[in-house]
């Protein structure tokens, strides 16, 4: 093909890429200006703002409807800022997390309510439940359980003592790099890591790091400010930490074990309609008595739930009495989940349902790479 085709060709793919954007523009603007009314009427009726699960109702209606060539995964990034949009043009929508900024939760708010939410940090898992109980935020982001670790317990113990809603989850990859203002590990003395972070990356510290002394940081993104601090000191954080607090990556993916990922929560005070596809968090303690937790599961599988997590906790209000975490398939307002939780409660001597909303896939975490590093810089 000659060179003035090629241009011709390219010129004519070009202008009809305009034409689609220009008709984009217009139908996003429509759209805007539906959901401002949106907002409008339910500030008039006094209806809550932020509704969680419309979202979701939409993503599942257009994964399903989608034709392709786009992937889900884009699909749903795209909506992800577009309701973000909306959202703002009718509130800002206040987000509050385990901080400082950038840490792994900050990484799964964002992933979960997109770059035109404001994120409040907050220093303590307390806090980030206080802020939602009292009206602070609209919605918290907390960790839950890492694939390798299991379940946090804070947060665990937070849910039994609060009266919150689950209302989403989402899974987050957790990418581990050494950084550093240093350019050379040899040159190191310290190490600054949250005691998780350091878990994880136990065998490849044994490794390359022998010559220096591990300071317990609070959270990974405290971990970068204090390497920021110190010339000769270090930080295991990701990737979006050492980038705005100005690291340098001396090695990326540090962490033993591919596959390394944290579940997190989003609570709220409200409640999501049923989508579908969806899960239920609750938890429950059984009399102790031979039997008695065997009787409590016949619950479920009397009624054909399946169960995809159960974890006991110490009760902290009655020394040697446990809690039972669970998460099951299903929403509280499905027939087989709502029978389950019938009967259920006449074989449990306390249950708390903590909330039902759009399951996630676990094996497809949220990743933040490089590539998406330069997004957050505009929007960040
Ligand atoms: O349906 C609503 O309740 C809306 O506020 C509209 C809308 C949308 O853009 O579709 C706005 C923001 C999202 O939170 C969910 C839905």
């Amino acid at each position: 093909m000659g060179e003035m085709i090629v241009e011709d060709r390219l010129t004519a793919l070009r202008e009809a890429i305009d034409e689609v954007d220009t008709e984009l523009l217009k139908l996003l603007n429509k759209r805007m200006e539906l959901a401002c009314e949106v907002g409008r009427f339910k500030a008039e009726k006094g209806v809550p703002l932020f509704h969680p699960g419309r979202e979701e109702l939409i993503f599942e209606r257009l994964t399903k409807a989608n034709p392709g060539p786009i992937a889900a995964e884009s699909l749903r990034a795209i909506y992800r800022e577009i309701f973000a949009a909306s959202r703002l043009l009718q509130y800002v929508l206040q987000v509050a997390y385990l901080g400082p900024e950038w840490t792994y939760s900050h990484l799964a708010a964002l992933s979960l309510y997109g770059h035109s939410a404001r994120y409040i940090p907050c220093s303590t898992l307390e806090d980030v439940f206080e802020a939602v109980l009292k009206g602070k935020v609209h919605v918290a982001v907390i960790p839950i359980e890492n694939s390798l670790q299991g379940g946090v317990g804070r947060s665990m113990d937070l849910l039994y003592e609060s009266e919150m809603r689950v209302v989403g989850e989402c899974y987050l990859e957790i990418a581990h790099n050494l950084c550093s203002t240093s350019s050379s590990i040899a040159d190191l003395k310290h190490l600054y890591a949250h005691p998780q972070a350091i878990e994880q990356c136990r065998r490849w510290i044994l490794g390359n790091l022998r010559h220096v002394e591990i300071y317990e940081s609070t959270s990974t993104a405290q971990a970068a400010q204090m390497a920021k601090k110190d010339p000769i000191g270090a930080a295991i954080c990701n990737l979006y930490a050492a980038h705005h607090y100005g690291l340098n990556i001396l090695a990326d993916r540090i962490e033993d074990q591919a596959g390394n990922t944290t579940r997190f929560l989003a609570l709220s005070s409200q409640l999501n309609p049923p989508t579908g596809s969806d899960k239920t968090s609750l938890l429950f303690a059984v009399s102790d008595q031979p039997g008695a937790l065997h009787a409590a599961l016949e619950a479920f599988s009397d009624a054909h739930v399946n169960m995809t997590r159960i974890e006991s906790r110490p009760n902290r209000l009655f020394p040697w009495q446990y809690l039972f975490y669970a998460d099951i398939e299903g929403h509280v307002e499905d027939e087989n989940v709502h029978k389950a939780l019938d009967e259920l409660r006449t074989k449990v001597t306390f249950l708390k349902v903590l909330g039902s909303y759009p399951k996630r896939d676990p094996k497809l975490p949220i990743r933040f790479e490089k590539e998406k590093l330069r997004q957050s810089d505009r929007q960040g």
